[in-house]
């Protein structure tokens, strides 16, 4: 399913945080965004998973405006990976993934619900921890829960905020090998711009809540974006093995 930003707007406290951010991802697209703390990233993806109302502009989930949608028929398309501190530790694995299913179910879940945890424990590989608390999880596990989560859903559009998180550098690919081949159009917020090189169709760059890059890898990751925006002296390069890497090439700019 494809989303559509288009000239979103919000303020927060009398302060405008998000000027006429536009993006677009098309079906199965792995969309990163990227910027300076503070730039409006996770504001934008709250508006893309209905939490926050813009001020004026459009996100469209395969075509519909989410506001025009219910919230359970917005959460049937679309999926929040989160930062895991919220999730109450006490529950168990299998628990917080079935919390997936809320927006499907009525007041009992279904054979289809049963299922689908199911398969996005397995899918997540998260099956044989099914049963452990949430809590007791190491900081990557619980990252693999929280997307089994998502994934339980069955949403034609994830987003993911800051996904690799505290994650040692195997468990950063695992998790976003596993994302990728979901097939599923994702909106990722990234930090990691190695990561986000390597993963990402496109890149969009937020600073200071505008849009100032997007498009292809090596179009928008350049040494002028890079300084401006980053403050680094740096640039995306195409190694032999196909790979786009980040080469940082002196310390942080004065
Ligand atoms: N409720 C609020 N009231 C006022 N300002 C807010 C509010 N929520 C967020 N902000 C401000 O909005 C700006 C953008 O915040 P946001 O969390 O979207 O940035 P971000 O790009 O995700 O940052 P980071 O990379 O540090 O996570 C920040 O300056 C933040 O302080």
């Amino acid at each position: 399913m494809n989303l559509d930003i288009g000239a979103v707007r919000v303020s927060l406290g009398g302060t405008p945080i998000l000027r006429d951010a536009t993006l677009t991802a098309e079906p199965g697209d792995f969309v990163g965004l990227v910027g300076p703390n503070g730039s409006g990233k996770t504001t934008l993806l709250r508006t893309v998973y209905r939490a926050l109302r813009p001020d004026s502009g459009v996100v469209r989930v395969g075509g519909e405006d989410v506001w025009s949608l219910s919230p359970r028929a917005a959460a049937r398309r679309t999926a929040a990976v989160l930062q895991s501190r919220n999730t109450p530790g006490g529950v168990t694995v299998a628990e917080v993934v079935a919390l997936g299913r809320t927006a499907h179910h009525g007041l009992f879940s279904s054979g289809e619900d049963r299922s689908a945890v199911r398969d996005a424990l397995k899918q997540a590989g998260v099956a044989d921890m099914a049963d452990r608390a949430f809590g007791s999880l190491s900081g990557g596990e619980r990252q693999r829960v929280l997307l089994a989560c998502a994934l339980a859903q069955r949403p034609r559009v994830l987003v993911l905020d800051e996904p690799t998180n505290h994650l040692d550098i195997r468990a950063r690919f695992e998790l976003m090998d596993l994302v990728r081949g979901t097939g599923i159009t994702v909106l990722a917020v990234l930090h990691d711009l190695d990561i986000a090189a390597r993963y990402c169709d496109r890149l969009v760059v937020l600073h200071q809540g505008v849009v100032t890059a997007a498009g292809p890898v090596l179009n928008v990751l350049t040494p002028g974006t890079l300084r401006e925006v980053f403050g680094v002296n740096a640039a995306a390069e195409l190694c032999g093995d196909g790979v786009v890497r980040v080469v940082y090439h002196a310390a942080p700019l004065a």
